[in-house]
Formats: structure tokens, sequence, C-alpha cells
């Protein structure tokens, strides 16, 4: 029997997890400063020890450090339903990942340390780097908590500092709005010069942030509201320095710029923490405080050595037992998967549970479709309104491929193609969690006569370019060539401002190298708007980018016509239909071919506008251009949108897919 089977495991981890933490490292006395506030739930919220909820919290809190440090923010969950924990990491954004690491470990720490805080459902502990937060009830991903927890004010100048009160609001100004728009890390880092002369200036520094989970409108509000709390003058003198620290998001200016050492200015501190009193810890910071003089130096130095060999080998000693746990434990799998690669950071990790809840248990009710692939159902979930797709046809088999794609898809963002917001892979159930496009598909839109109607020329023209930009991003806008293999209406969202975006990505397959290059993996895609070359003998294998600029071009004809692929199977009464083996290429080509233009166009649109009839006929003719039999021969995705968008003459289309025989 093995140590891992004789021994408690748990107990063992826990040990070593408290041992690790408790080393001092050097990097953290340099670089962390406790802010005096843990906040721990009351005593009528405690966890029951050895309970899965407070070994979930363990399991939880052991992880946040490491997981946060490469990106500086991790939200993530262990568990699931009345078992789940929720918990949020996050450090200044400049910091490295070595200094986060550490100080997440040090507010680890701190709610380990502080009494009022053993076995409590849910705390939070500050740094001036980093914080932690962990809730077993409290759904706080995407939802901005704008309540300041610690303000912090240092070093005063004269009178006003010589406009140092504009400098400063001006610049943090600035960066909130920045930091908002920062998708990628919500976080705004600047410097601005002030009180100049011709000879010389004074800089003030600053950085706002906010959590990754909020939009960029809930990270406005936060750092707004923060900003207003930003009284930085008293008597008569202003603050060279302040700090306001919450939840969601702080805002940080200083005289100094604001990197990764110390703060030389701590000790100066006058801190204004309304809810400290009530929740704080022992109050005794676990780093020494900065510039305590040099006698102490050498035996920190020489402490801090032992430990961290100490604390290395335990360290690895931890890990050791954190992975046999992982891999005994019966932890959701949705937690586990985050490991198998590498996610933006601001993908949530959904438990089976929460979806169910936001589902009510995935009740017809709350569907919005159904695809060859799976079931798409509507939710609401932690304030956001978002589309689940529960993939009927995944298997444990093709987990890692799933989770390659999610990979890539995480990182899309393009204001044309479907946001991913989060997923779950668990219990062999598998589902993609998008933003929710309140218009529906673009097929619907066309499909019923008065939403048909409704659809203008100009609402057209403007998704037909918008599917463009769309589908030149994952073509050249991404780190490798990505095509998408199903294109079709169906796949193309409404926003409710009618913006239209690229969706379905569970197939989308990427190009090592130009797009001569074909892939050779598994083909899928709808048949009407795959191109011949890719329809050959059912292979339907040898897609690239020019097979997508084929379903391209049979999108923009469908729009145009306002006739689906499907219709002349459908409709045999309807008017210039006179055969059923007619499809829309062939009604499209036969009537171009006797320069009857506008015979093809939709016969809900307005044909009153010259200019407007000029664009559709043009976009007929781009249309046709990219449904070309040779594939060499069709627009690729940058020339359709130069031809979209100037009047530049168009060269004669050549005989289209499936009609050359
Ligand atoms: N994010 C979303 N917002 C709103 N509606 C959506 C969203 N995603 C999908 N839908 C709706 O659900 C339907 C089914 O979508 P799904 O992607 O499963 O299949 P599909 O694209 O219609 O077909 P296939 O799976 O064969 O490609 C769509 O037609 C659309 O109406």
């Amino acid at each position: 029997m093995s140590f891992f089977h004789t021994i408690p495991s748990y107990s063992v981890l826990y040990f070593l997890f408290i041992i690790v933490l408790t080393a001092p490292s050097f990097d953290m006395i340099l670089c962390c400063k406790f802010l005096n506030n843990t906040i721990c739930a009351g005593i009528d919220n405690k966890l029951d020890n050895g309970s899965v909820q407070q070994s979930n919290v363990d399991i939880l809190l052991a992880d946040l450090p490491g997981n946060a440090s490469q990106n500086a923010f991790v939200n993530t969950s262990v568990g699931e339903g009345q078992d789940g924990i929720l918990g949020v990491a996050i450090c200044l954004a400049n910091i490295s990942p070595s200094s986060c690491q550490n100080c997440l470990q040090w507010a680890v720490k701190h709610l380990y340390s502080d009494p009022k805080c053993k076995n409590s459902n849910s705390a939070e502990s500050w740094f001036d780097r980093c914080m932690v937060h962990y809730s077993s009830h409290e759904l706080f991903f995407g939802v901005p908590k704008t309540r300041p927890n610690i303000t912090t004010f240092w070093g005063k100048s004269e009178a006003n500092g010589g406009g140092l009160e504009t400098a400063v609001y001006k610049l943090i100004n600035n960066l909130s709005d920045s930091a908002a728009k920062n998708s990628e890390t919500r976080s705004a880092l600047g410097q601005l010069d002030y009180n100049q002369t011709s000879t010389s200036s004074t800089t003030i520094y600053g950085l706002a942030q906010c959590t990754r989970d909020l939009s960029a409108g809930n990270c406005s509000t936060c750092l707004a509201k923060f900003t207003r709390q930003l009284k930085i003058k008293s008597s008569g003198s202003t603050y060279t320095g302040a700090r306001i620290v919450g939840d969601s998001c702080f805002i940080w200016y200083d005289n100094e710029p604001i990197n990764n050492t110390c703060d030389q200015n701590a000790e100066n501190e006058h801190i204004n923490n309304p809810i400290s009193d009530q929740n704080s810890g022992n109050g005794s910071s676990p780093v020494p405080p900065e510039g305590r003089g040099k006698s102490r130096t050498k035996t920190i130095t020489i402490v801090t050595a032992v430990s961290v060999v100490v604390g290395l080998l335990l360290l690895v000693i931890a890990i050791y037992f954190v992975w046999l746990r992982k891999r005994t434990t019966k932890a959701s799998s949705s937690w586990r998967a985050t490991g198998y690669c590498k996610l933006r950071p601001d993908i949530r990790v959904y438990s089976i549970y929460e979806l169910k809840t936001a589902t009510q248990n995935f009740s017809p009710s709350k569907r919005l479709g159904r695809g060859g692939y799976g079931e798409v159902y509507q939710a609401v979930m932690y304030g956001r309104s978002v589309a689940i797709k529960r993939l009927l046809k995944a298997s444990k088999e093709n987990e890692q491929e799933l989770i390659k794609e999610l990979s890539l898809v995480s990182y899309m963002e393009h204001p044309n193609i479907l946001k991913l917001v989060g997923y779950c892979f668990e219990k062999n159930q598998y589902f993609f969690v998008y933003e929710h496009m309140p218009n529906g598909s673009l097929d619907k839109h066309l499909k019923d006569p008065t939403s048909r109607q409704k659809l203008s020329w100009t609402t057209r023209f403007k998704i037909i370019k918008e599917i463009a930009q769309g589908l030149s991003y994952l073509h050249y806008g991404l780190e490798k060539r990505t095509t998408h293999v199903d294109l079709k209406l169906t796949n193309i969202l409404l926003s409710k401002e009618m913006a239209a975006k690229i969706a379905d990505f569970d197939m989308l397959r990427t190009f090592e190298t130009d797009e001569t290059h074909q892939s050779t993996e598994k083909g899928y895609g709808t048949i009407g708007y795959m191109a011949p070359e890719v329809n050959v003998l059912a292979l339907r294998k040898n897609y690239s980018l020019k097979s997508d600029i084929y379903s391209f071009g049979i999108m923009v004809l469908e729009i145009v016509t306002g006739k689906g692929i499907h219709t002349f199977r459908k409709t045999e009464s309807e008017e210039n239909i006179s055969e059923s083996d007619e499809n829309l290429t062939s009604f499209v080509w036969k009537n171009w071919n006797c320069k009857r233009y506008l015979e093809v166009i939709d016969p809900y649109l307005d044909l009153k506008i010259q200019r407007d009839n000029e664009q559709m006929v043009r976009c007929i003719h781009i249309g046709l251009l990219c449904i070309q039999h040779e594939a060499a021969k069709r627009p690729d995705i940058l020339d359709v949108q130069k031809l979209l968008n100037t009047k530049e003459p168009l060269p004669p289309p050549s005989v289209p897919g499936f009609l050359r025989d």
C-alpha cells in the first residue's frame, strides 16, 4: 500500500501547503504589502471541517496562485451544485508572474491565518498588488462591485502641487477609458507630464484595472465610481499618491513609477479603510515593512535563501500530492479541463449544475434551435444573456480535439465573430457557451415574409460587409489562417442592432501554410454551400480558404435574391421557377447571362433608389465571382472587401460551380 493510501491524503497536502506558504520568499519581501484587510463570512456561515465544500475551498485556494500567475488573473470554480466554490484571483497587470504568484500565496496565507476566516464559506484578502476572493454562494463573475474596500493616500505636495490634481484626474480618466476598452487585460498603465516649463516637467504615474470577467461597460462604471471617490486634497495640500482597491476594480496613482518593486512610501501611508475595523485580521503583516535598516538585511537574506530551498523542496512534494489528489478526486472535469490547453483567462468554466439551473434543466421553452451537432438553449448567467450549445455528437474520444478548438476560439476577438463566453465538459457532456444574439440567425429573417420585408437593402448590404469582415479576420487576422468550413445563413447571427457575427466554430480547421495547402482531415460542410472541389466524390475534404469564399458567395446570392438554397426544392409554385432541378445558382446564372439583372433581386426589396439597385447588381456580380467553379479564379476575402467598398470595375464571372457539365 502506498504512502498516499496509508496517510489521509488531504491532511498531508494541506499541511505541506501551509508550510510552503509560510516560507518567506525574497520576491515577496520586495514586492507585496498586506493591506491589512481580510473579509470573511461570519460565524453563521461556517463550513464543516472535512466537508466536500471545505475541501473544494482548499483545492481552489491551492490552485489560484499558480493558475492566475501567468495572466495576472483567473476566475474559476471547483466542485458543483451545493458543493461548488467560485474563486477569483487578480494581480496588478504589470507585475511579473512570479511576483503575482508570491503575492497571491501570501493573500491565501492570510485567509488561512485569520481565525475569523477559518472554515468560512466566503472570504477575501487584499495585498497592494493582488487579491483573492472565494465564495460558495455569491455569484460574482461578471458582476461589478463598485464599493471601494480600501482607500489609501500618501505623500503631500504644497497647495495644488502645480496642477497635480488636474493631472491626476486627467490621467486616471484616460487610463480608465483605455482599461475598459482593453478586452485582453482590462487594465492600463500610463504617465502624464504636468507643471511643464521650458526646461522641466513633473510626471505622475497611474494604473487603472478591472477584473477581466467584467464587460467594458461594467469596468468603466466601476472605475468611474472609484475616480469620483478620489478626494486627493486634504487641508490645502494634495496627496502625491493614492490607491483605491475593490472587488472588481482598482485605481492607483503615484509620483513614482508603479512597477513591481516595493512601494517606498508604504510606511507613510494614511489608510482609510471603511471595513477593516470589523473585518481585519490580526493586523500584523507577514511582510517586513520596507526600509527598516540594513542590520536586518543580512539575516533576511540568509533566512530567505534557506527558506527558498526548503520551500521549493516542499513545493515539489506538495505538487506531487496535488497531482495524486487530482488523479483520484472526483472533482468536476470542467475544473480539470483548463489544464489541458491555454484558454483566454476570461473564459468561464461552468459546472453542469450551473447550466442546468440557468436553462431550467434544458427546458424546451429555453431552446433556441437545433443543428446538426446539437441543441442551443438561451439562459441568463451572472447577469449576461448567453446561448448554450449542447453538443450531442461529441464524446470522450474527441475531447482533446474539442479542447484544442476551444483554445483557438477562445482567443478570437472581433466584432463580427461570435464571442465564446465559457464552456463545460463534464460527465461526458460537452457545452459551449456563447454570447446570445437576440435577433437569431439570418436564415430566419429571410424565410419569414414579415421579417424579410423589414430587411432593407441598407441592412442587407451592411450584413454582407460585416460577414466579409468576420471572414477576413478568420482568414488573415489570426496567427494561423483559419477556415470556417461551414459558412451558411444559419451560422450568421444577428445582434440587437442587427450586426452580423459568424458563429459555429465547432468545426474550425487551421492551416499552417498558405491557401494552396489543403487540409486532409475529416471534412464537414453543408450541401449547397460546399464548393465543388469539396463535394467531389463525397470525400468533402478539400476545403481551403477558397472553399469558404464559395460558401460566402452563395450567402451573398441568398441575401440579395431573398431565396435560400432550399427555396427551389420547396416552392415549386413560385414564379420564375420552371423545374425542380433548378437551383439558386442556375437561377441567378441564367438571368445574369440574359442581362435580366433586376429579375433576380428579392421582390421584397425596394427598387426605387438607383444607387441601391446598382449596389444590388454589384453584389450579385461579386457573389458570382465567389462561386466560380475554378477555385483559383475566385477572389480572396481581402479582394472581396475591396470590391464591396469601391466601384472598381469587376471582371466577368466564369461559369459557377456545378454548372460546368
Ligand atoms: N448565440 C446564439 N444566439 C442566438 N441564437 C443562436 C445562437 N447560437 C445558435 N442559435 C440558434 O440556434 C440554432 C441552432 O444552432 P446550431 O449552431 O446548433 O445549428 P445550425 O447552425 O442551425 O446547424 P448546424 O449545426 O448543422 O451547423 C441556430 O439556427 C440559431 O437560430
